[in-house]
């Protein structure tokens, strides 16, 4: 693993995009595994910056995103589908029917996990996967627990991710209980994979990836079975990791 430091969420937010912009000038057909939550919203807003300036192009970009609420339909402001439009999608030129999300209405949902990986492995896998981390190490929403041979599954969200995300609803209540996500394997498959830190919520969990064992009551400690990844971290995130971690 390589880890790039950097100052704030600002840069690296700044960084970030531009790792993400220069895969997609090499390759315009890129293959890209997308994230949500708070981190990765600076990335996606110096994306946005990049196109409407220098006009770098998404046309034959395909995305995946990681991982879906389960009962939150497109329109819904708390769906993710929702957020890639309202955060990413509506300000570039991506033809939106080559953005895949897991549809969280769907009729059936282990047919749609099935569905959702099969479209992975037909469009020859994911890139570079962007991921952001759960302070208790989740990766999508890969709980503790999870297995590392996992496909795209059904999950029930721990208490903790529950309490973390809620701040985006009006009422803990509002939020869902389950979830759809890409699977450990899956991730772990995307040929690269760019992983986003900020934030003293964020300093253990950095710590214990970096310290501690390849277990799977830390999710996101299998990224170090991954030849291809790189952390951008910030100060904050970083900052007394040998001292916090004695
Ligand atoms: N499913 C998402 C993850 O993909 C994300 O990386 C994580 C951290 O979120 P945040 O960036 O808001 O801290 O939690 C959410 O539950």
């Amino acid at each position: 693993m390589r880890i790039i430091e950097v100052k704030d969420y600002q840069q690296m937010s700044k960084r970030a995009a531009e790792y993400i912009i220069n895969k997609v000038v090499q390759n315009p057909s890129i293959k890209l595994g997308l994230a949500t939550g708070g981190t990765p919203i600076g990335t996606y807003k110096s994306l946005i910056e990049d196109h409407q300036k220098n006009g770098t192009s998404y046309q034959k970009v395909t995305t995946f995103n990681l991982d879906e609420y389960i009962g939150l339909s497109s329109d819904n402001k708390n769906s993710y589908r929702y957020f890639m439009n309202d955060h990413l999608f509506n300000y570039i030129d991506i033809n939106k029917a080559k953005t895949n999300i897991p549809s969280g209405i769907a009729p059936d949902f282990q047919e749609e996990c099935h569905r959702y990986e099969d479209i992975i492995s037909r469009h020859g896998g994911i890139d570079l996967q962007i991921l952001g981390i759960g302070s208790n190490g989740h990766i999508g929403f890969n709980e503790p627990g999870t297995s590392f041979g996992s496909k795209t599954h059904i999950v029930n969200l721990a208490p903790s991710t529950i309490q973390a995300n809620a701040r985006f609803f009006s009422r803990i209540e509002e939020v869902p209980t389950k979830a759809i996500t890409m699977g450990i394997s899956t991730i772990l498959k995307s040929k690269e994979i760019l992983l986003l830190i900020s934030g003293e919520k964020k300093k253990d969990a950095l710590c214990r990836l970096l310290n501690g064992k390849i277990n799977e009551s830390f999710p996101a400690s299998v990224l170090k079975n991954h030849p291809c990844v790189t952390i951008i971290a910030d100060k904050v995130a970083i900052a007394d990791l040998e001292v916090q971690c004695l």
